[in-house]
Parts: structure tokens; C-alpha cells; sequence
């Protein structure tokens, strides 16, 4: 375990150097993995195990997209592609990757084939954090860990394609077997990560749906639309309030935060923006706190995950979420993003097509 200063703070993180992937293979050779849910995780977990060696099947209903795009994905019907509970039957690891509010309803049946010995893997700390409000709670004699990449199974995917891989934490709530700390790493290197990060299931949890609804999605939208209705409102073109708003961030300014921090990029703009930046920066702080704080409030409350099983596990949860995701894309923010995104160079039709 490496430690590592972390601004002034000393935290544990798990290396490839020591950790490497002979290492994981070796943990792990005697392991079925049965990937529960073939969704987003489900795929980017699958796959970068399998091409690591590891002795992956993937467990899904049969009359389901999912299930075809498993097949399409190169898993074998019968051989490493099976219904939901066969796969739990085979599996000595269950990764259980359905969505949090799917997770409630199977629960009954995965806890069924948890016999001795086995292991049960979570990409969140949701179900066992919140256990009074989704009745996850796992027998005493198997073990209970959770790794949980720090993005989108897309990136972790696409990453790994790279050769690149994407951080994420790792936590072990119950070691029934003794074996439960080798058998997280060697799954959290299995799966593509880059970096592992101990933490705890709750810690997990509360961190990840603060994150998800503040900074990385819902507060952005919220600036992002602000942002640009006010620019809209005082007559800029929709052109220039996409482009001023969204488009040089993601193109041109973030890719700087992430190479070098942010006094980085604000140390390669004008002194112009430099000076309005650090003048406006703590009033947006200042405001934006109080709705940080009530958010997490609202997290550790349980208010989020109860309201998130509540419209998660309707019938028509699938298609009340359609309306609201067609509702952002067909804002005209959005749609202005759409026509701006199609300038990109990547995006220009090929040279023929242009003469023909
Ligand atoms: N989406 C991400 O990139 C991401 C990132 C980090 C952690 N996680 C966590 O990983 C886990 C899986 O999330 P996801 O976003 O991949 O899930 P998802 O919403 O994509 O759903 C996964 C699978 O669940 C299946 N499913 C849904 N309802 C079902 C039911 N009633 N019975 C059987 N199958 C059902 C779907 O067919 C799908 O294959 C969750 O705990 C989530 O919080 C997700
Ligand atoms: C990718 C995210 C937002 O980090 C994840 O937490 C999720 O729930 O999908
Ligand atoms: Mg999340
Ligand atoms: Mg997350």
C-alpha cells in the first residue's frame, strides 16, 4: 500500500507497482466472476476483465437489449453468458451491477445462491448503506467489498482501450473469508482502474451523490443554463452564449484543469480573465455553499436514495426519464450545442462528400 501525501492529508492508495496484474490473475484464477446487469458498468467491468484474463460470465435477462448487445460483445450464450440466476449459481464473485433500485427487487434471489465462501462485489456503497430503506443485508459468511470507478462505465471502457486507467475507490465491509482485501484489489486492477482508493461504504455513498447531483452534473447544468439565459436575455446569439458557456470550457479550458490545476489554465488566459476570475470566484462559492450543504443534508438523511428508489422502481420510471432527458437535449441551449459541435473538425464530413 502506497502512502500518499494528498495536500497535506496521507491516504492509502493501492499501485499497480505493487498490486501488479500477474498479481490479480493469480488472486483470481480460481474465481468465477459473474457480472450481475449488462447496463453501463456492466459492460466496461466485463470486458476489461476478460481481456485481462480473467474468467468472466455475465448474468442477464435473455429478452433484453442488453442481452443481445452482451452477444454482439463476444459473450457466449451457454458458456459465459447465462440468465440472471445461473449466473449467480455459477459465480463465486457476484458483481452486482443492476441499477441501485433493480438491486432491491433481485435482492431475494442473489441472496439466495450467497453460500459460504462467495463474495459479493457493489460498485456503490448504496444497498448496504442504505440497507433500513433497500433490505440489503448479506449473509454473514461471504464477503462483502465494493469498488466503484470514479466515472462513467464508458470512460472506464474507453480507458482502458487507451491503456489508461480510471481511479477509482475500493472498501471491504465484511471479510468473512480472510481472502476478502486480496480478492477487491485484484478485482478493482481486474476491472481497469488506475488508482485504488480505500474508503468505507457509507463514505463511498454520501461522497457519490453529492458529486453526481452537485459539480460533476446537476449543479453544471444549473450554471451552464443560468449562464447562458443571461446572456440569451441580454441579446447575445445562441452561437455565442453556447460557445462563451459550455463549448471553450469542454474544448479548450478543462483540458487544462486536468493537466495542471486550475490556477494552471486561469495562469494561461489574459490578465483580463485572470483578474475578473479571482474577483468572482469566492461569490460564487459563497452562494453556491448553502445548496452544497442542504444537498448533502439531504443525502445523509436518506432523502436522496429513498427518492431515487421511489421513481427508479416505477413502471414507467423508463419513460418518465425519456421526457426529462428530451427536455435538456431539446433546450436550446442544447440544440445550439448540437450545431456548434458539428464544426469540429473531427465531426466535418470527409472531403469527398464535400465536392460530391
Ligand atoms: N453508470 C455508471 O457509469 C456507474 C458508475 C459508478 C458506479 N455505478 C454503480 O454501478 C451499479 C450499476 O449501475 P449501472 O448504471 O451500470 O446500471 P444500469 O442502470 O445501467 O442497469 C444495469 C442493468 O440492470 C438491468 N435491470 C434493470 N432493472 C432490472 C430488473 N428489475 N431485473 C433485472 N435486471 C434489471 C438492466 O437490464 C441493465 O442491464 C450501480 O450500483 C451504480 O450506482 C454506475
Ligand atoms: C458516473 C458517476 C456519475 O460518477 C456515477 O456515480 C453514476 O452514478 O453513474
Ligand atoms: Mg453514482
Ligand atoms: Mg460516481
Amino acid at each position: 500500500m502506497a502512502q500518499l501525501n494528498f495536500g497535506g492529508s496521507v491516504e492509502n492508495v493501492v499501485t499497480r507497482d505493487e498490486f501488479p496484474l500477474s498479481k490479480a490473475q493469480e488472486v483470481l484464477k480460481n474465481e468465477t466472476v459473474a457480472i450481475i446487469g449488462y447496463g453501463v458498468q456492466g459492460p466496461g467491468q466485463a470486458l476489461n476483465q476478460k481481456d485481462n484474463g480473467i474468467n468472466v460470465i455475465v448474468g442477464q435477462r435473455k429478452s433484453s437489449k442488453t442481452w443481445d448487445k452482451a452477444v454482439a460483445d463476444g459473450f457466449v450464450p451457454g458458456e459465459t453468458l447465462f440468465e440472471i440466476e445461473e449466473a449467480l449459481e455459477r459465480g463465486t464473485i457476484i458483481c452486482y451491477l443492476l441499477s441501485d433500485a433493480a438491486q432491491i427487487e433481485l435482492w431475494p434471489t442473489v441472496k439466495k445462491h450467497l453460500t459460504p465462501g462467495k463474495a459479493l462485489y457493489f460498485s456503490h456503497g448504496f444497498g448496504i448503506t442504505f440497507n433500513e430503506q433497500t433490505g440489503i443485508v448479506p449473509p454473514a459468511d461471504v464477503d462483502v467489498f465494493l469498488v466503484a470507478p470514479k466515472g462513467s462505465g464508458t470512460s472506464l471502457r474507453r480507458m482502458f482501450l487507451q491503456g489508461r486507467g480510471l481511479n477509482s475507490s475500493y472498501a471491504i465491509f465484511q471479510d468473512a473469508t480472510g481472502k476478502a482485501y486480496d480478492r477487491v484489489v485484484a478485482l478493482g486492477i481486474a476491472v481497469g482502474s488506475g488508482y485504488l482508493f480505500e474508503t468505507d461504504f457509507k463514505k463511498e455513498v454520501y461522497s457519490d451523490l453529492t458529486g453526481e447531483r452537485g459539480t460533476l452534473m446537476g449543479c453544471i447544468q444549473g450554471i451552464f443554463a443560468a449562464q447562458y439565459d443571461v446572456l440569451r436575455t441580454n441579446g447575445h446569439s445562441p452561437s455565442e452564449a453556447f460557445n462563451e458557456t459550455v463549448e471553450e470550457l469542454t474544448q479548450s479550458l478543462m483540458p487544462l484543469v486536468a493537466e495542471n490545476g486550475m490556477d494552471w489554465m486561469y495562469a494561461n488566459c489574459s490578465t483580463t480573465a485572470q483578474r475578473g476570475a479571482l474577483d468572482w470566484w469566492k461569490k460564487f462559492r459563497d452562494a453556491t455553499k448553502p445548496v452544497f450543504e442542504e444537498l448533502y443534508n439531504s443525502v445523509a438523511t436518506g432523502k436522496e436514495s429513498q427518492r431515487s428508489i421511489d421513481s427508479n422502481s416505477q413502471p414507467d420510471y423508463r419513460e418518465k426519464l425519456d421526457a426529462e432527458l428530451a427536455e435538456l437535449r431539446e433546450s436550446e441551449l442544447w440544440r445550439a450545442g448540437k450545431t456548434v459541435r458539428s464544426l469540429r473538425p473531427e465531426n466535418q464530413p470527409a472531403e469527398k462528400e464535400i465536392e460530391a
